[in-house]
């Protein structure tokens, strides 16, 4: 078994949460073993370092999930970390956008000056399914005028397509 497939392993599946009907990926267990996490924090790293061509100025993560990969892997980059928040987190002046995910509605926000004009961004989150969270996380992004190199995904639920909501390249480590 490779290690990204022990750490598969390691990911439950649960039905029927939060909703009927939704077949729920449980990231949680990976943090109960810490070489599970360093194996995904290194196979990012060598990711970004082997085919991003440009030098990343900011990884963005995702609340909330997105927010337990994101500062560890803006640490190794040696880029900044910009959180993306769920409406009334973030204080000061904010850019918001509404979306559809898979199980629901939300609100996303991002601090007007976070992002400056022509930065390179990496958007993190631990798993796109129908792609509209991540979709409206790219939308803030380049309405700050950051250009998004990439989306990366720890999980992709491939079935739901989600990917073809976005306009940059997604990559993502473990799919179903
Ligand atoms: O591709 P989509 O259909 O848009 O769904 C993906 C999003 O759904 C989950 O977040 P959730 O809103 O449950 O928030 P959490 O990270 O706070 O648990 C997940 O962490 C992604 O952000
Ligand atoms: N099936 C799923 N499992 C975990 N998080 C999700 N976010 C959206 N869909 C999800």
């Amino acid at each position: 078994m490779s290690d990204i497939e022990k750490v598969k392993s390691l990911i439950r599946t649960i039905p029927d949460f939060p909703k009927k009907g939704i077949s729920f990926k449980d990231i949680f267990p990976i943090f109960q073993d810490p070489t599970a996490v360093e194996t995904l924090i290194s196979y990012l790293v060598n990711h970004v370092n082997t085919t991003i061509n440009e030098k990343v100025d900011v990884i963005v993560g995702l609340d909330a999930r997105g927010f337990l990969f994101g500062p560890i892997l803006a640490l190794r980059l040696g880029a900044a970390f910009v959180p993306v928040r769920k409406q009334g987190k973030l204080p000061g002046e904010i850019i918001s956008a509404e979306f559809v995910k898979e199980y629901g509605v939300d609100i996303f926000e991002l601090q007007k000056e976070a992002i400056k004009p022509g930065q390179n961004v990496i958007i993190v989150d631990d798993l796109i399914a129908t792609g509209g969270t991540a979709h409206a996380a790219g939308n803030l992004v380049e309405g700050s005028g950051g250009k998004i190199l990439e989306y990366i995904f720890i999980i992709e639920l491939i079935d739901l397509n989600g990917k073809n909501l976005l306009k940059a390249p997604v990559h993502s480590i473990i799919r179903y």
